[in-house]
């Protein structure tokens, strides 16, 4: 069949447009669904139609009924001076954003870090999570099911391993119960992957022997109580993907010459708008904006977009030391990946590559790289605000 053939067979209904790919290449499939929707839509895409990305490959993991890529322009800051446990180094950010004075924000504060002797950051937890929702007939018998996993916790330890080579379930805890619902949090160590296809994979090995084992019936392998792609107390307290600090203490005249305020006044604005305010809010994320530098970053690096919700929760502190200024990020909940993923489409690899950490044994550097550019964008943002400087940024940077 050719092309104009299968277009007339979408036209008239005849054919999905994910049926394209039986009779043609992947990339002859992109160019036909493209065009049915140019007619269907009367529009043109020649900028989706034009990219260099290897369309076989993503079309095989990572997208279904692909017409094409998008574009997103992408900025660097740096050089950023990181201390951690597994970055030791300056690095320059790649950042895909399209709101001007977000990258020149996060410039200064690598600017204002790198001058400081540079960002310390630690990984303090390194987990991902599933979990399930069970439906018993009763408290009684949600807590017959609750201690089943306790009890078989070894075994169930190995049915779940016996799924990957590298993911490891460390503990199911907690086990929640509602009424007659029992969700166990499955908490497993994913390697440099993310993990979220890992984990769903091995959970549910383990419902299987629960239904050969006893009467509880799993109602959804994901339970909510996970919690994925969606803010969440317990990720706050009991932590997802990398839990993340990175502090700094940076002297009094570079608080003045590189942000143009003093520790006093950035302490004194934390305090009321990332505390309070957000408390006032009712928010989650004890923040300004953790979710644009994650973003920008998850966007350039072909992490799972969804989990900048996540990655968005979080406490900044600020405290006035003697003039100096002590600044932290408290990341919990981060979900990266160096494999798997999107992380090997060309474009994302590249953005790893910038940074040093595409592929094995990277994860949590790559981690330690996230926070340190988180507080560099909330340390400028946050001296913006304090130096009354937000909207005459926005007016120059995101209006030229
Ligand atoms: C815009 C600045 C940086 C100007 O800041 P400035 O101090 O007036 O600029 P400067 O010309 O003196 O330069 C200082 C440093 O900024 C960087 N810089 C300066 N200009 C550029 C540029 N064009 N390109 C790249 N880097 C730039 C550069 O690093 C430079 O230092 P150097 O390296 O030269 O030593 C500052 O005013 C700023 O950071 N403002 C805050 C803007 C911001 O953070 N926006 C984030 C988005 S706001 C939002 O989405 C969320 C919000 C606000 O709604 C959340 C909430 O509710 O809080
Ligand atoms: N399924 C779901 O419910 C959800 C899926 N997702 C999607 O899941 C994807 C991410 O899932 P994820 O499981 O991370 O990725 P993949 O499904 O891409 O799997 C990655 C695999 O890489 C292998 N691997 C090779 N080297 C390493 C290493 N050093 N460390 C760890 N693993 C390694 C592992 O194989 P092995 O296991 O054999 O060891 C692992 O399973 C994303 O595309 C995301 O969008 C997102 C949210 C929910």
């Amino acid at each position: 069949m050719n092309s104009k053939e299968i277009i007339d067979k979408l036209l008239n209904g005849e054919m999905k447009l994910y049926q394209v790919d039986k009779y043609v290449s992947p990339k002859e499939a992109t160019d036909i669904r493209r065009e049915f929707i140019e007619k269907t839509a009367s529009c043109e895409l020649p900028h989706m139609a034009n990219y260099s990305l290897d369309m076989e490959k993503a079309s095989a993991r990572n997208i279904e009924n692909p017409i094409g890529t998008i574009q997103l322009p992408v900025g660097v800051a740096g050089p950023l001076k990181i201390n951690g446990d597994y970055c030791k180094r300056e690095v320059y950010v790649p950042l895909a954003t399209s709101e001007g004075a977000l990258v020149a924000s996060i410039n200064r504060g690598a600017s204002t870090i790198t001058a400081s002797g540079g960002v310390n950051a630690h990984v303090i937890s390194d987990i991902m999570t599933r979990a399930p929702v069970i439906k018993t007939s009763s408290a009684t018998d949600a807590l017959k099911i609750k201690q089943w996993f306790i009890d078989n916790f070894q075994e169930l330890k190995e049915i779940a391993e016996s799924t990957t080579s590298h993911g490891k379930l460390l503990k199911i805890d907690p086990i929640l119960i509602v009424g007659t619902y029992v969700y166990p949090r499955f908490v497993y160590f994913t390697g440099d992957s993310m993990g979220m296809n890992m984990v769903t994979i091995a959970s549910e090995k383990i419902l299987d022997k629960l239904a050969e084992e006893t009467t509880g019936r799993h109602i959804a392998l994901s339970g909510n109580v996970c919690v994925d792609k969606k803010p969440a107390a317990i990720n706050m307290i009991e932590g997802r993907g990398k839990s993340i600090v990175a502090d700094i203490l940076i002297p009094e005249e570079i608080v003045n010459k590189k942000l143009k305020t003093t520790a006093e006044a950035i302490e004194e604005v934390n305090v009321a708008k990332n505390l309070i305010g957000s408390a006032a809010a009712g928010s989650m994320a004890y923040n300004a904006h953790y979710a644009n530098m994650v973003a920008a970053i998850f966007l350039a690096t072909g992490q799972d977009a969804a989990h900048a919700v996540e990655g968005s929760l979080g406490i900044t502190t600020a405290e006035n030391r003697n003039g100096d200024l002590y600044f932290s990020v408290n990341l919990p909940d981060v979900p990266v990946a160096t494999v798997g993923g999107g992380t090997s489409l060309e474009t994302a690899h590249e953005g790893l590559d910038i940074l040093g950490v595409a592929g094995s044994n990277k994860a949590r550097e790559f981690g330690e790289i996230v926070a340190a550019t988180v507080l560099a964008g909330e340390l400028s943002l946050v001296g913006a605000l304090a130096a009354g400087h937000l909207a005459r940024a926005h007016q120059e940077l995101g209006r030229g």
